[in-house]
């Protein structure tokens, strides 16, 4: 069947999400290219890309927010790929912009996202209750949205996104642009939903924020899913291995050949015309390393330290820098 091969292997089947060869124009660009991918059912799926990689226009389609140009979509055992108001009650949305009222209170705008899922009276405001109180919101309650810090604005974006209790929360960047106390409760938020059972798909910049709290990883670049496995997969070929990238004037094959005849018990790794990584199962030496290098006539503009992380890997399968990664997020007013 077309679909298994991107279904995690070992798992039951309980899918809950499937794309297949998903692609989204607008233009000459190319926003989302051909991606296909699954969850299961209760999955915390993390999508991790920089700017423009294509992660809205992913929930945009998903979601039905918008219509793709190719290729399928199937949610809960639902073909929804054009008919997306079959599966709206299942599902929960978290925009990276605000969607609520800012004129409204917290409580009143929780209390309309309810009426639009057809919550009764009573049961609107007990749900509005609840949320305000589990998302520290309590005493925030009556004051108008338009008001709030950049923090509780997304937590009460968050309330509203799950008001109905949807199988599945879309969060677009949901830690991007706001405090660092206001990103950790929203982490523990998101975690706590996972728990009891929310299927959770997570768009983020932030590399330590998908290494902690999702199951699976996608890697999107320009639109193309360039690698999807579970976190303990991807770190498992460095556990126990310390890892270095180094950047340099010209990294060259005949540089890299150098490198790996001078020094054999290192690997190294060209992964952008000016980047070399290291790998090594013991401490590298720097020193030697850079002295080596200059030999070369090449100059030596940083070297990082990078331990067995996701940044490395992210690192490695995309060509990215994590840096420039942290930039784009901080460049949205971002703190981690
Ligand atoms: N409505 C649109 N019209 C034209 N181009 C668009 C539109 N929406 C997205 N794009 C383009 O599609 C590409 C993917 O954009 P998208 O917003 O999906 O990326 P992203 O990964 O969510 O980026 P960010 O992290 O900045 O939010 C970008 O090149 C973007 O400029």
């Amino acid at each position: 069947m077309e679909t298994q091969e991107f279904i995690p292997a070992g798992k039951s089947r309980d899918t809950i999400i499937e794309t297949v060869k998903l692609t989204k124009t607008f233009g000459d660009v190319t926003a989302v290219d051909e991606i296909s991918f699954a969850l299961l059912r209760g999955e915390l799926f993390g999508f991790l890309g920089p700017n423009g990689a294509g992660k809205t226009t992913t929930i945009n389609m998903l979601t039905g927010l918008s219509r793709p140009d190719s290729g399928k979509i199937r949610i809960a055992g639902q073909e929804c790929t054009k008919n997306p108001k079959g599966i709206q009650h299942l599902i929960g949305i978290v925009p990276d912009e605000s969607n609520l009222y800012p004129e409204l209170s917290g409580f009143e705008n929780l209390c309309f996202c309810a009426s639009l899922y057809g919550l009764r009276k009573k049961e609107r405001r007990e749900r509005a209750a609840e949320l305000l109180e589990i998302f520290g919101l309590k005493k925030e309650a009556d004051r108008k949205f338009g008001g709030y810090s950049r923090g509780m604005k997304r937590k009460l974006t968050i309330a509203a996104g799950i008001i109905h209790r949807p199988q599945i929360l879309f969060l677009d960047e949901p830690t991007t642009g706001i405090d660092v106390a206001s990103a950790r409760q929203i982490r523990q938020l998101i975690a706590d939903l996972n728990r009891t059972g929310t299927t959770i798909f997570l768009t983020t910049h932030y590399i330590e924020e998908a290494e902690r709290l999702c199951e699976r990883i996608a890697f999107i670049v320009k639109g193309r899913i360039v690698r999807t496995d579970s976190v303990k997969n991807l770190l498992q070929p460095i556990l126990g291995r310390q890892v270095m990238l180094v950047s340099v004037s010209n990294a060259e094959s005949d540089l890299i050949r150098g490198l790996a005849a001078a020094f054999p018990s290192y690997a190294f790794e060209s992964i952008s015309p000016e980047q070399i990584r290291v790998e090594s199962p013991e401490p590298i030496r720097l020193a030697s390393l850079v002295r080596y290098i200059d030999t070369r006539n090449v100059v030596v503009k940083e070297a990082r330290l990078y331990g067995p992380s996701l940044e490395d890997v992210f690192v490695r399968v995309t060509g990215i820098e994590a840096d420039a990664l942290k930039k784009e997020a901080e460049k949205k007013g971002a703190t981690v």
